[in-house]
């Protein structure tokens, strides 16, 4: 079975945790803890393939031995960036987060190859109190070659589920996970980084 891992980053609050519990649940709810760091795990069926779909919520509180954000996005496959359309600085933060990941990707062996990137504006039904115009985020997601959607997870099941199911479909076609699937014996130390890292706390929806 493919194992396909999606990192979901974005600064405080932005609503990570909301998106990927109304994603693996179809419910939106209001609050949630943010002192751990989880991996959710659900198995998928993808063009005819079954896959094991892990998703990285990152803790938000600076608490000992947190992976860093250059750990989170060496862990991945595959990244959904999100931001809060009322709050400019989040928009900031997923500015820099994309374009940490495309220079860790300038670096690496694997260079030629584009990881999948879902760039998403959250909170659309907060938008008379907007600060991010929506052809700031079509133009960030255009200049470094992801997707891009707004929407809101507290009011859009179904657009909140296409981000999640575009973002596994692309990222098993191409990058890391495609190669892992080539040469299973390179998953071995990912394996190692993944326990290193994340080992302790992993949960099932
Ligand atoms: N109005 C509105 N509020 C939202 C939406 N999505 C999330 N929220 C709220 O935003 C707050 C933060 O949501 P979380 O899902 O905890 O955000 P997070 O990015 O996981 O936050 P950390 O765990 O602190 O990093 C909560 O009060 C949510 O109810 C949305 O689409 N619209």
């Amino acid at each position: 079975m493919n194992d396909i891992k999606i990192s979901v980053l974005g600064s405080d609050g932005v609503g990570k945790s909301a998106l990927i519990v109304r994603f693996l649940t179809r419910r939106f709810i209001g609050e949630y803890a943010s002192s751990s760091e989880c991996i959710y795990r659900k198995l998928l069926s993808v063009d005819g393939r079954q896959v094991n779909l892990q998703l990285y919520d990152p803790c938000s509180q600076a608490c000992e031995g947190k992976p860093t954000l250059n750990d989170q996005i060496h862990w991945a496959d595959g990244f959904i960036v999100v931001y809060d359309i009322s709050d400019r600085s989040s928009f900031l933060t997923a500015k820099a987060i994309v374009r940490l990941i495309r220079e860790l990707q300038l670096r690496s062996a694997k260079r030629d190859v584009d990881s999948f990137i879902f760039l998403v504006g959250n909170k659309q039904d907060l938008c008379h109190v907007r600060e991010v115009q929506h052809e700031e985020g079509q133009c960030l997601a255009t200049e470094l070659r992801c997707q891009f959607s707004e929407l809101s997870a507290a009011e859009h099941y179904q657009e909140v589920t296409l981000v999640f199911s575009k973002t596994v479909q692309n990222t098993s076609l191409s990058g890391k996970a495609k190669d892992r699937r080539r040469r299973p014996s390179g998953s071995k130390s990912m394996a190692k980084l993944i326990n290193n890292v994340f080992g302790k706390r992993r949960k099932s929806v």
